[in-house]
């Protein structure tokens, strides 16, 4: 049987996490200080501690944080006043009080007890709904997920094979109503449907713009559908009927997820000492411009290996233009220890390391051996061990000089869920402020959508013309 662990104690009752994070200050030669902020109203809590120019390079120092703080105070200003006018992006910050889970509950009623829900989106369509069902699987009552998100024919077919369609519910999510590969996942589904004699329509739930041709198949279908908020960006998203929908058939727990962001926006305030959001935006930005032009977000936890994807949209979408931007890594503790770890501790200086950690999670003791070398895991868990080898990670980059940051969860639940995605998004909005650049457009995406349409024959698109001017080098044998 599984047992609740926490970070702070093992078997004896001592603070292993404690003495590991000592041992990490010895080894890194200096005095860490931790600037963590405890909220008492949210859990997401920001350890920057190991990005201090005193411990890492490139790193930030107090002064210089003080004067980012200046700069943060102004962009609250203008988040603020963004939310309050309801502007285009901004008004993504709205969602956890304007989102309405009743509204969610309802229209998916007819599907919710189907064994399968597959859903059909791409980017911000998909992402924010993916990471939220995969990071509480655990919590949710069984029903298997599917999400279609590529058009790789081989991939889709293997997803579709083995349904039992009777059994099977469609989630269609655009904002648009007008991504290519979204349109054709959708009609590929639905003549699986047809061919198995099950009628779609009496199983598909859709989620779209008020106009556009996906909102006008529904109404002729007359399909239970939610809209995608206006002034909402798709990979902002996730806390609206784009990522709730699915988490909602699956019997999650939306509204705590909604009650954390809450918790989470209340956190907004003009100080990055005051916001673990902030400063984490403030932070990642103040390195990238000191030299770590890429951000490799590592959680420490399984279920959330698809947040690091959603984060990776979230931070190279919004802040990827006028040649700006860190550039987003996905990695997963403990795995990529074995892998990337070798490049983040002795390749260029030119990478932040994100950390997430749960405090507390599900726990699974490590059966004892009569190998003598082995004995010393027979003693723990597989949490204990994850601990620890979170706690030597962190500690291995520090004493490399090697910049981090620690976001810490309580432990991975619905609300602390949707505090987690509402703190990022919030990090990257402000960090799109300091930036200075247009958070919520992507400008260089619509280009090869445009390309890709106009190469299809849906339309007169200059983009298209680039593909035929490719330079060659072809080296064949
Ligand atoms: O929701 P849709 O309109 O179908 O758009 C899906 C995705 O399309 C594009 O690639 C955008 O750059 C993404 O931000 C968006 O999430």
């Amino acid at each position: 049987m599984p047992v609740a662990s926490s970070r702070k104690r093992n078997r004896e009752g001592t603070s292993i996490f404690r003495a590991a994070t000592t041992a990490s200050r010895r080894s890194a030669g200096h005095d860490k200080t931790a600037l963590v902020r405890a909220l008492a109203h949210t859990s997401m809590n920001v350890d920057i501690g190991n990005a201090l120019s005193s411990v890492a390079s490139p790193g930030i120092s107090r002064a210089g944080l003080e004067r980012i703080d200046e700069q943060v105070a102004v962009a609250h200003e203008r988040i603020e006043r963004g939310m309050a006018d309801g502007e285009h992006g901004y008004e993504a910050l709205n969602l956890p009080e304007k989102t309405d889970p009743d509204e969610i509950r309802t229209a998916v009623e007819p599907v919710a007890d189907c064994e399968t829900l597959v859903t059909v989106g791409i980017g911000g369509s998909a992402l924010g709904a993916a990471t939220i069902v995969d990071a509480l699987e655990a919590q949710g009552d069984g029903t298997e997920t599917v999400f279609l998100d590529n058009v790789d024919p081989a991939w889709v077919s293997r997803r579709l094979e083995g349904l039992t369609l009777s059994e099977t519910a469609i989630n269609v999510v655009s904002r648009s109503g007008m991504t290519a590969e979204t349109l054709a996942n959708f009609l590929v589904v639905r003549e699986a449907f047809d061919s198995a004699g099950v009628d779609w329509t009496e199983r598909t739930i859709v989620t779209t713009g008020e106009s556009g041709p996906l909102r006008e198949l529904a109404d002729r279908h007359d399909l239970p559908s939610l809209a995608v908020p206006d002034g909402v960006p798709g990979r902002y998203a996730a806390l609206s009927a784009v990522g709730l929908v699915a988490a909602a058939v699956c019997d999650l727990d939306i509204e705590a997820i909604l009650e954390g962001a809450a918790a989470e926006r209340k956190s907004l305030t003009g100080s990055l000492f005051e916001c673990p959001a902030y400063a984490y935006g403030a932070t990642a930005y103040a390195l990238d411009g000191r030299g770590a032009a890429v951000n490799a977000m590592m959680p420490y936890a399984e279920s959330l290996e698809t947040f690091a994807e959603w984060f990776a949209q979230l931070w190279a979408e919004s802040l990827g233009k006028d040649d700006l931007g860190q550039t987003p890594v996905r990695a997963l503790g403990v795995t990529d220890q074995h892998s990337q770890l070798q490049l983040y501790r002795a390749g260029p200086s030119d990478k932040l390391v994100t950390f997430v950690t749960p405090q507390a999670h599900e726990d699974r003791p490590i059966p004892d051996t009569d190998v003598d070398s082995l004995a010393y895991l027979g003693d723990g868990t597989l949490g204990e061990l994850l601990e620890a080898e979170f706690s030597a990670t962190e500690a291995s980059l520090a004493a490399a000089g090697q910049p981090n940051v620690r976001i810490e969860l309580e432990r991975i639940d619905a609300a602390e869920l949707g505090g987690l995605l509402y703190g990022m998004e919030a990090a990257c909005v402000l960090a799109g402020e300091l930036y200075g650049v247009n958070t919520f457009e992507q400008p260089a995406v619509e280009w090869a959508k445009n390309a890709t349409r106009g190469l299809l024959g849906g339309g007169e698109f200059e983009e298209a013309d680039a593909v035929e001017a490719k330079t060659e080098l072809r080296i064949e044998r």
